[in-house]
């Protein structure tokens, strides 16, 4: 069956804290040198094949936001209309966010960090309000309903929350004819992954995504997924995914 539509799904490039092996969430770290590179990588090789996009959808986070911007500039568009929402922010992290992962699984083994990170609905430690790192105090939020701040999330909250978004906004521009990239983070991209592949929630612990890798989803006319893949070589895309899963493990 010939697909209907095209969907481009990207996780940013490498952040500095990807670099350090922080759990991130919703801290706003940026880009590091190689992950700029990353997301020029990921520009040109979207411009090699031949891709190109009328609308972009993006988190409120500036590793997101850069990297868009850095395939924005490889395939000198420049204009394209970009929606940020917080909706595509990464998962939160909760009480973990800034805790180094290795030195977690020292701490708790590598079982339970295991479970913190891909587990479908075993959330991690939650933040109270009172902790510096709650997101309620941060300006970005400030027309969020408090009910929608996360004191943590496991990937079924942040599907439940980025679904909305998805029907909301995304799937009526696929729908019109427009061909859409998402630049969005590792776990938020796997609850909409889980959604789009039906994964059942064991199937979705396995699933690591890459830094600055685009993933194509080729999708029918219901958007039914038809065929996915990425936009690099296989071993390369390997490398990153292996790269990916073992940063939860004890030095
Ligand atoms: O914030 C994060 O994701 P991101 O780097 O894609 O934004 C997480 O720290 C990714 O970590 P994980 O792969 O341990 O879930």
């Amino acid at each position: 069956m010939a697909a209907e539509y095209t969907l481009v799904l990207v996780r940013h490039g490498e952040s500095e804290w990807n670099k350090s092996n922080q759990f991130t969430g919703w801290y706003d770290c940026d880009l590091t040198e190689k992950g700029v590179a990353e997301a020029k990588f990921a520009g040109k090789a979207l411009k090699e094949k031949g891709y190109t996009f009328d609308v972009a959808f993006t988190s409120v986070l500036k590793r997101a936001i850069k990297t868009l911007y850095f395939v924005q500039d490889e395939l000198d568009l420049h204009w394209l209309p970009v929606h940020r929402h917080w909706r595509l922010n990464e998962r939160h992290y909760g009480a973990l966010q800034g805790l180094n992962k290795a030195e977690t699984a020292e701490k708790y083994g590598n079982e339970q960090v295991h479970i913190w990170r891909r587990s479908y609905d075993t959330p991690p430690p939650a933040l109270t309000p009172d902790d510096e790192r709650w997101a309620g105090r941060d300006k970005r939020y400030a027309d969020l309903d408090s009910s929608c701040v996360p004191a943590c999330e496991c990937l079924k909250d942040t599907v439940a929350r980025v679904l909305p978004y998805w029907y909301d906004n995304i799937v009526p521009a696929i729908k019109s004819g427009k061909r859409v990239v998402i630049s969005a983070h590792g776990n938020s991209l796997r609850a909409l992954v889980k959604y789009l592949d039906n994964m059942t929630d064991d199937a979705i612990l396995a699933l690591n995504i890459p830094t600055g890798i685009p993933l194509v989803y080729k999708l029918d006319k219901d958007l039914k997924p038809l065929e996915h893949f990425y936009v690099a070589d296989e071993e390369k895309v390997k490398a990153a995914m292996d790269k990916v899963a073992n940063q939860g493990k004890a030095k």
